[in-house]
């Protein structure tokens, strides 16, 4: 391996010593893999390299680096990591717009998200995201204990709905639970730390699922078979409705609609339908888990910073009137821009999905002296990048104040969420949702500051910086705790509200 590197004539980046054979496995939370990336990036700086038993990783944290190579040298860097691919056939993920490698398929994916998600497009989602917004305050009034399962039944509501007109029920949902079942899985396998162990070890795929340890096995056929459902019985229940002439507009429709205006060859149409098919199973996916990871991540902040708290509900009272004359909508966002600030800071504190999706180079590169080899898993450390002091002073720290002479413009949700871009992902394969989850997180931030007080359950104690709570472990993460929902006006005046604005 050494000597491969030799013939390059430029180093590897700095990193840890490898181990011989496992190189720098030994050392890494396999759940929390960031952690370790991220002492890796204090001690050695803004690109990393390390190795995975024979997998190259560069791990990049500094958005400098990162703009360098994954938007500037996109060409390069747009694809998926090829163990990471192979992992996914596995679990019958292959179709998945999120880890397709750079190509045709995964071009025609991004060109029908594209096609749906753009500016316009977003405000006709808003009806359907506050609406959501309503009834997830309505389940957290009459069953706060598990406001967890709220939160998801918001995310999912919403993106079904966009994508297939599809009604989710409010309890009990059984769409909802192949779904949650469906993503558990994905969110502890789908990760490039596994990979690199299946590829190194692909006798592991063979193991017979009876065999002690063999729960990865288990997963991958649970997995084969939730997938085709979850793909198909929404995607037939659009096309059903079209036959029958009710279906309303989604994603899906539209889509389909467009079809035979482009295409009269029946192959194409096929292929076309299958790139619909696949990549709206991919973008509910997608947006699901990490929407509801980042409102877990906005309730911890609202627990532990109370002060922080008390000015959002002052800004909105000011707006909406103390005596809940109406609840907030859209037209009242440009009122307030420290709301806008906290879901910025949200998605800073800590991003949810800390490592983004790795990328993977196609050629070998040189980058500031430094070899990078064809083939490397090209990580970008978004929690590290969140943490950088020169740009977020005093980064533990939740402070929406930071962003307040920026947000306090005429619109702020046509303008993104660039300031904290990180937290989606880079160059050609930058989330495309980034708008639609910008807009759903206002939805239910607004409307939980509105009706509820965030309070810390008695005897929790953890202080400003978050040190000691507990986060799950996989692709996406977010915080444990118990958290107290207050209601701020009574139940009767703002149940009498949400059926006025249903
Ligand atoms: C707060 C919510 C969200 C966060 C934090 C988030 C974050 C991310 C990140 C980090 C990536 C990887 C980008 C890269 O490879 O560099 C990604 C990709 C993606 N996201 Fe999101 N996302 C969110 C919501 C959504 C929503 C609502 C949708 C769909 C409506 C969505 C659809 C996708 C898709 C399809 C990709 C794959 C893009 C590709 O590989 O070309 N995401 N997201």
């Amino acid at each position: 391996l050494q000597k491969k590197r030799d013939t390059k004539k430029h180093p590897l980046p700095p990193g840890p010593p490898p181990l011989p054979f496992v190189g720098n496995v030994i050392g890494i939370d396999p759940d929390h893999p960031w952690l370790a990336y991220s002492r890796w990036g204090t001690e050695y700086g803004e690109i990393v390299y390390s190795r995975l038993l024979s997998q190259d990783i560069v791990i990049i944290n500094s958005e400098r680096v990162a703009h360098d190579l994954l938007d500037r040298r996109s060409q390069n860097y747009s694809t998926r990591p090829p163990g990471l691919v192979h992992l996914l056939g596995f679990f019958a993920h292959d179709y998945s717009s999120v880890f397709l490698p750079y190509s045709d398929k995964w071009r025609l994916h991004r060109r029908i998200f594209h096609e749906a998600f753009h500016l316009e497009a977003l405000s006709s989602f808003r009806p359907i995201q506050m609406r959501n917004a309503h009834s997830l305050i309505l389940n957290l009034l009459a069953s706060p204990e598990v406001y967890g399962t709220h939160l998801h039944t918001f995310s999912t509501s919403i993106i079904m709905s966009i994508m297939y007109d599809y009604a989710i029920a409010p309890v009990d949902d059984p769409f909802l639970a192949l779904v949650e079942r469906s993503l558990e899985i994905d969110v502890k396998a789908l990760r490039p730390e596994v990979a690199a162990v299946v590829a190194e070890f692909p006798i592991l795929k063979k193991v017979p699922p009876w065999f002690p340890g063999a729960s990865f096995v288990r997963d991958a056929i649970v997995q084969r078979t939730l997938v085709p459902m979850i793909m198909d019985m929404p995607f037939e229940h659009v096309k059903n409705n079209m036959a029958a002439g009710t279906a309303a507009p989604s994603v899906v429709s539209d889509a389909l609609k467009r079809i035979p205006v482009k295409t009269q060859d029946e192959g194409e149409a096929a292929v076309l339908e299958q790139g619909i098919k696949e990549s709206s199973a991919s973008g509910y996916a997608a947006a699901s888990e990490t929407t509801t990871s980042t409102l877990y991540v906005f309730l911890l902040a609202m627990v532990l910073y109370p002060e922080v708290q008390t000015r959002a509900q002052a800004e909105i009272d000011s707006v909406i009137g103390e005596t809940l004359e109406r609840l907030p909508d859209w037209d009242d966002r440009a009122s307030m821009p420290y709301i806008n600030a906290i879901i910025l800071e949200t998605l800073r504190w800590f991003p949810v999905v800390p490592l983004g999706i790795a990328h993977a180079t196609v050629n070998d590169d040189i980058y500031e002296g430094y070899y990078i080899p064809k083939g490397a898993t090209v990580i970008a450390n978004a929690r590290f990048m969140a943490r950088d002091p020169d740009k977020f002073p005093n980064p533990t720290r939740f402070i929406p104040e930071r962003y307040m002479s920026k947000v306090a413009v005429e619109e702020p949700s046509t303008q993104g969420p660039d300031d904290v871009s990180f937290a989606f992902g880079f160059g050609r394969r930058i989330c495309v949702g980034r708008h639609v989850a910008d807009a759903s997180l206002f939805a239910a931030v607004v409307d939980i500051l509105t009706v509820f007080r965030l309070e810390r359950a008695p005897g929790w104690n953890v202080g400003p910086d978050a040190e000691g709570v507990k986060w799950t472990g996989g692709l996406t993460t977010h915080p444990v705790f118990p958290c107290i929902f207050t209601p701020r006006h009574t139940k009767e005046r703002v149940s009498q509200l949400l059926k006025m604005q249903c």
